[in-house]
């Protein structure tokens, strides 16, 4: 890994008596794309919503290109499980909110955001409403509104899980050829340990509550990667730690 863009050191959450993060502490470096890899309940969003600024940790240190997270600063491009897209907007004014959100005028948004409906497979659908669209165009458009806005940082919280097996495969292949072609440093999480190793150069695995890494294993994989036996031997390795790992679920 190069030098940490961003890094987590001794991260620790509760909810009242609820611990849900240990002591928690990854790196990303440029240009990487690192995965979180937990069981349901282990903390994963809690730990976006540290990110984002939605909470605070009790303990530990945040920092971004080696200084401490500021609260009005947040440099990451945020895209949530569930495509969030707002069903009364045109696709092309779904994909320039978070723009909006940053004070660009809506046609100025519209300009930045419409040569990139071709490569995101929307061409054509600016003018469409989400409802007429399939579940793995929807998070196409929710990845476009996301990357548009030019955030040092891209954060994925199960961005498929909502999707059907077919679909989800197809968009992991999609997201791998784009990742390829822009090199986004991006953190993903998820409880797919098949779709973190086709995506990630290194995955942190977590322990059932209060979350804390029990490993962290690279792929030396080269892309694009397809299922088969390299693939299937990394997540057995991590299936068996997930698995072999005392478990308290939700
Ligand atoms: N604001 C909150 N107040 C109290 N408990 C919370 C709060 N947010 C999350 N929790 C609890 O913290 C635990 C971790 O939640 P979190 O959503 O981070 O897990 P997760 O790993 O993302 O789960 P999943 O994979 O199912 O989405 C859960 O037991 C949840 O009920």
């Amino acid at each position: 890994m190069s030098a940490a863009r961003l890094e987590l050191r001794g991260i620790a959450k509760a909810f009242g008596d609820l611990q849900v993060l240990g002591e928690l502490s990854i790196a990303v470096g440029k240009g990487e794309f690192v995965s979180i890899l937990g069981p349901s309940g282990s903390g994963k969003s809690t730990i976006f919503k540290l990110l984002t600024g939605a909470l605070l940790p009790d303990a530990g240190a945040m920092l971004f290109d080696g200084a401490p997270l500021q609260p009005d600063h947040r440099p990451f491009a945020f895209m949530p499980q569930r495509d969030a897209l707002m069903d009364w907007r045109r696709i092309i004014d779904n994909t320039t909110l978070g723009l909006e959100v940053q004070g660009i005028g809506r046609m100025a948004a519209r300009r930045r955001v419409a040569p990139l409906f071709a490569e995101f497979g929307l061409a054509g659908f600016e003018q469409h409403y989400p409802a007429q669209l399939s579940g793995g165009m929807r998070q196409r458009a929710a990845l476009l509104r996301t990357v548009v806005q030019d955030k040092d940082m891209l954060l994925l919280d199960e961005p498929f899980g909502a999707l059907d097996a077919l679909t989800r495969a197809d968009m992991q292949r999609w997201l791998e050829t784009m990742w390829s072609r822009h090199g986004w440093t991006s953190l993903l999480v998820t409880h797919d340990v098949r779709e973190a190793v086709l995506l990630s150069d290194r995955i942190y695995v977590l322990s059932a509550r209060p979350g804390r890494i029990i490993a962290e294993v690279a792929v030396p994989l080269s892309r694009p990667r397809r299922t088969g036996a390299a693939v299937a031997a990394i997540e057995a390795g991590i299936l068996d730690l997930l698995l072999s790992t005392p478990t308290q679920r939700t």
